[in-house]
């Protein structure tokens, strides 16, 4: 089985979207310079606003421990990712309060130091987060040993079903299912996470 996270949702309608198509879980950017930032405040009702079987991610980079679980509080999400540079003992730090998603930018192959490092999962992503780029899929060899990795970087419809087949434990798209930077496209979303589902359901027959 693999779950779908939608990231960089900034309006209400594209949260509700989502979850009525199948979403597992939606990601919110808490990242200042990003093009998706919204304030804690800005992500509070949209995330209240979902059904309570959706978890809500807040994305950090580089945010110190103590202002990571300032906001994660204002703004009622319930899982950290951590998409900057962050030490391991940030996450030992910030995983005393909230499961940890790790997402680590790829430059080249992956390095399987990333094993060791502690979060409950590992979320590969290209060298630019949010830019819609993908990268060679042999990059991520190293890290599938990993029980709970959760593939980024570009996905869309076109390239989802290679992804799909190495059967990580997620996918997750912000670009590839949007209108423009921040607004999410109803059908790109439909597309998207229809194929997730048949896959899933696919797999469960044989
Ligand atoms: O989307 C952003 O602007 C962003 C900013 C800072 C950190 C992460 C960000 N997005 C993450 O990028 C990946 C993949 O995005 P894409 O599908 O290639 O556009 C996703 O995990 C977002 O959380």
């Amino acid at each position: 089985m693999t779950r779908a996270k939608i990231c960089g949702i900034t309006r209400l309608e594209d949260a509700l979207w989502a979850e009525a198509l199948g979403a597992w879980a939606l990601g919110f950017v808490l990242v200042p310079s990003s093009r998706r930032y919204l304030s804690p405040e800005a992500v509070r009702p949209i995330a209240r606003a979902v059904g309570p079987l959706v978890v809500r991610v807040g994305v950090f980079a580089n945010t110190p421990p103590e202002a990571v679980l300032r906001q994660m509080e204002a703004a009622g999400l319930q899982v950290v990712q951590l998409h900057g540079d962050e030490p391991p003992e940030w996450a030992e730090q910030v995983g005393r309060f909230f499961p940890v998603i790790k997402a680590i930018r790829l430059f080249g192959p992956a390095s399987a130091g990333w094993l060791s490092y502690p979060a409950e999962a590992l979320l590969v992503d290209g060298a630019s987060p949010g830019s819609g780029r993908a990268y060679p899929l042999e990059w991520l060899e190293p890290l599938r040993p990993h029980p709970r990795l959760i593939i980024a970087g570009g996905l869309t419809v076109e390239n989802l079903l290679a992804v799909l087949a190495l059967k990580p434990y997620g996918v997750d798209v912000s670009s590839g299912v949007e209108a423009a930077p921040g607004r999410k496209d109803p059908e790109k979303l439909r597309g998207f996470l229809g194929q997730v589902a048949r896959f899933n359901g696919a797999s469960q027959n044989q």
